[in-house]
């Protein structure tokens, strides 16, 4: 047995339903922790494929998973959950789904026994779907939000407590309505604004998209997410999620009322100004309580390196940095459009970037964006 394997938390074999981004995702990290992993799928191509990426074996008569972990849609969650405690009646069994009270309700209307069943939802993903995108490292450093009850026995708990552990997320206990109505605000609404922002490039002139840069690209990234998905996912959250687009819509309003009232040359209605300025500021104060990478409670800033399109170059700046004893904490590359060079954008704690852009200027490198 390998140090990893040791290392892991949970001890025997865990069955995962759904062998998209998220199952096999879950599949390929339980798998470096050398846990003997099931899968199914209704889709046998999608099945096939996550066993071809490593994500897992086919189940074979015998199998008894100590652990079921439900990955597929909303829509068909509730559902499957169900199946599953049947179809498994000692093992617990969790779901991923982004939204939390829907499955709840369904299945205690019907009145399933919901011992054994404990809700949860990993907050990592990606934008693409299906066993192709998935990765082992998605989960590392994010929260896992539990929705437990009074009747989850602690060992259940434990058990899910566990995965999120091994998959190098941090558990949090949230009831199933706390958690929607957190998601509403900080994945769900921007969703639906990194859409919406998107869809006005669809009929934009070329002239306007060629000048895109970081912003733009920082704000729409979600807006190539599955349509279907995000159907299901705001569809199942819908209250939360109004909730917040109406605040949304009266700061729009007040941000149109306050540009329409100023003009061109500066001149302006008293206090237009000033509910500018206000605006941008309240985003200052909100985006500054957002938890920087792996969830710790602290902002990288970026030095982005110009980098020549020769082969190398790339390679050679990485040692470097390596050199003057940075630590990156992550790296961006981006290629302007029809320039023969490219930017890496690099993140360091704030102690250490004017030393970094010193050091590496003294070396000759080009630095784009202080
Ligand atoms: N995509 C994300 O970033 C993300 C992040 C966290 C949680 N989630 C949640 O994870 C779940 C899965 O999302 P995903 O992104 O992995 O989707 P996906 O489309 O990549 O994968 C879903 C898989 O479920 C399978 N499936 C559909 N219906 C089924 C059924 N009746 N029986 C068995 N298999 C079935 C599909 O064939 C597919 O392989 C969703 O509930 C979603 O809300 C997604
Ligand atoms: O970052 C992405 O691409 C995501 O899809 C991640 C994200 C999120 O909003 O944080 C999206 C929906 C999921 O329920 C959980 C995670």
């Amino acid at each position: 047995m390998s140090d990893t394997e040791r290392s892991a938390r949970l001890k025997s074999q865990v069955r995962i339903v759904g062998t998209g981004l998220l199952g096999a995702s879950i599949g390929l990290a339980l798998r470096e922790k050398g846990i003997d992993v099931t899968l199914d799928d209704a889709s046998p191509s999608a099945l096939a494929l996550a066993v071809d990426y490593g994500a897992g074996r086919l189940p074979q008569p015998g199998d008894i998973p100590q652990l079921v972990i439900v990955c597929v849609p909303p829509d068909v969650t509730s559902s499957l959950i169900e199946r599953e405690l049947l179809a498994f009646p000692d093992a617990v069994v969790t779901d991923v789904a982004s939204v939390k009270l829907q499955p709840f309700r369904d299945l205690s209307g019907k009145g399933v026994d919901l011992t054994n069943y404990i809700g949860s939802h990993p907050l990592a993903g990606r934008e693409r779907g299906g066993a192709i995108s998935a990765r082992a490292d998605i989960f590392f450093g994010r929260p896992w939000v539990i929705c437990r009850d009074e009747e989850t026995p602690s060992w259940a708990l434990a058990l899910v407590e566990d995965l999120a552990l091994d998959l190098g997320s941090t558990p949090i206990e949230m009831t199933p309505e706390e958690h929607d109505r957190s998601v509403a605000l900080v994945s769900h609404v921007p969703q639906v604004v990194a859409s919406l922002l998107a869809a006005r490039l669809t009929d934009a002139p070329e002239t306007a998209v060629t000048l895109a840069g970081q912003g733009v690209r920082d704000t729409t990234r979600i807006a190539s997410s599955d349509p279907v998905l995000w159907l299901q996912i705001l569809g199942a959250n819908a209250n939360p999620v109004v909730e917040v687009l109406h605040e949304l819509r009266n700061d729009l309003d007040t941000v149109i009322g306050a540009l329409t009232a100023t003009e061109a040359d500066g001149t302006a209605t008293p206090g237009a100004r000033r509910a500018i300025a206000d605006a941008i500021a309240a985003g200052n104060a909100g985006v500054a309580r957002l938890p920087g990478k792996h969830g710790q409670n602290r902002r990288f800033e970026s030095v982005t390196v110009m980098v020549d399109d020769k082969p190398g170059t790339l390679g050679r700046l990485l040692t470097e940095i390596g050199e003057i004893g940075v630590n990156m904490e992550d790296l961006r590359l981006e290629h302007s459009p029809g320039a023969q060079i490219g930017f890496a954008e690099i993140s360091v704690v704030p102690e250490v970037k004017q030393r970094a852009i010193e050091d590496l200027e003294a070396r000759g490198w080009r630095i784009a964006a202080l």
